[in-house]
């Protein structure tokens, strides 16, 4: 899209409908695989398996060195790069933007840490991608559309598929069951570590930053609370500098390291429980 100053925005988040491109069919099938198998059921096993944190004890950048693992298959911006790289990007975006805020460029830095499920087995349908809740009717705006839920049993549920579904009006986001996927997961081993001093409003920020249907698209909101309205603006400077940043250049993982482990040591320290 051309700016009013003559430029050009960068383009991300293009989800094309028949793709041409390995990249862009890599990402069509990872969103049909999702929309297909993400069932109530599903997650609530994900729960089980996943939020007993008895699958490795590990410092916070230890575990994240394991994202030179990972390559994140729902994202149409990053090709081959390993996600360790988008984490230190987002990082140093937060950093420029929000000087007087340390806390936020740890939150940069880990925001898509819940991936490392990926690394140690877990299908990535589970894992990356947006984000919406189940036991309710899917929202227009979700990635490829309702075609691509084709296949999924909870369609056949009458009340799955009502607007409210199992919810109830202005509910509050905390009170729904989202897709499983790094976001909740992440929100998750950060509330279990005891020691976790990054403030609540960036907690939820990683906890949402994924679900575009509500916080770019503005569904949902029959279910948002006075709690969630307040919140939206922590959501929206995280997604700034994930977004964007993904363009930029390399950061030199070497020289900045010492300063986030300085922001570990002093907002996430210690071995966690994953
Ligand atoms: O493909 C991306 C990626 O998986 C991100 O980590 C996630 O937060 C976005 O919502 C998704 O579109
Ligand atoms: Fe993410
Ligand atoms: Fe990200």
């Amino acid at each position: 899209m051309k700016l009013p100053s003559g430029e050009y925005e960068p383009i991300f988040r293009i989800y094309e409908d028949d793709p041409k491109t390995p990249l862009q069919i890599r990402v069509k099938q990872h969103y049909y695989n999702q929309h297909k198998f993400q069932t109530l059921d599903f997650v609530k096993n994900m729960h089980k398996k996943w939020l007993s944190f008895n699958h490795a004890k590990l410092p916070l950048l230890e575990c994240l060195d394991l994202l030179s693992q990972l390559v994140d298959e729902s994202d149409p911006d990053v090709e081959k790069d390993a996600n360790i790289i988008h984490a230190y990007q987002t990082a140093e975006r937060m950093r420029e933007a929000y000087p007087d805020r340390p806390w936020l460029h740890l939150t940069g830095l880990i925001h898509d840490l819940g991936k490392v499920m990926s690394v140690w087995g877990e299908v990535q349908y589970a894992v990356t991608g947006d984000t919406y809740p189940l036991g309710c009717k899917p929202a227009e705006s979700i990635v490829y559309g309702i075609q691509s839920f084709e296949g999924n049993p909870d369609l056949n549920d009458t009340v799955y598929q009502t607007k409210f579904g199992i919810y109830k009006k202005n509910c509050g986001l905390e009170k729904l069951v989202m897709t499983w996927s790094h976001d909740e997961y992440m929100y998750q081993v950060l509330k279990n570590h005891s020691t976790c001093k990054i403030p609540e409003e960036a907690l939820y920020a990683i906890r949402f930053h994924s679900f575009y249907p509500y916080h770019s698209s503005r569904e949902y909101l029959y279910f948002e609370s006075e709690y969630d309205k307040n919140m939206l603006k922590n959501i929206f400077e995280l997604n700034a500098c994930d977004l964007y940043s993904k363009a930029d250049e390399r950061p030199d993982l070497q020289t900045i390291r010492p300063y986030y482990q300085s922001l570990v040591d002093e907002y996430v320290p210690g071995v966690i429980n994953w």
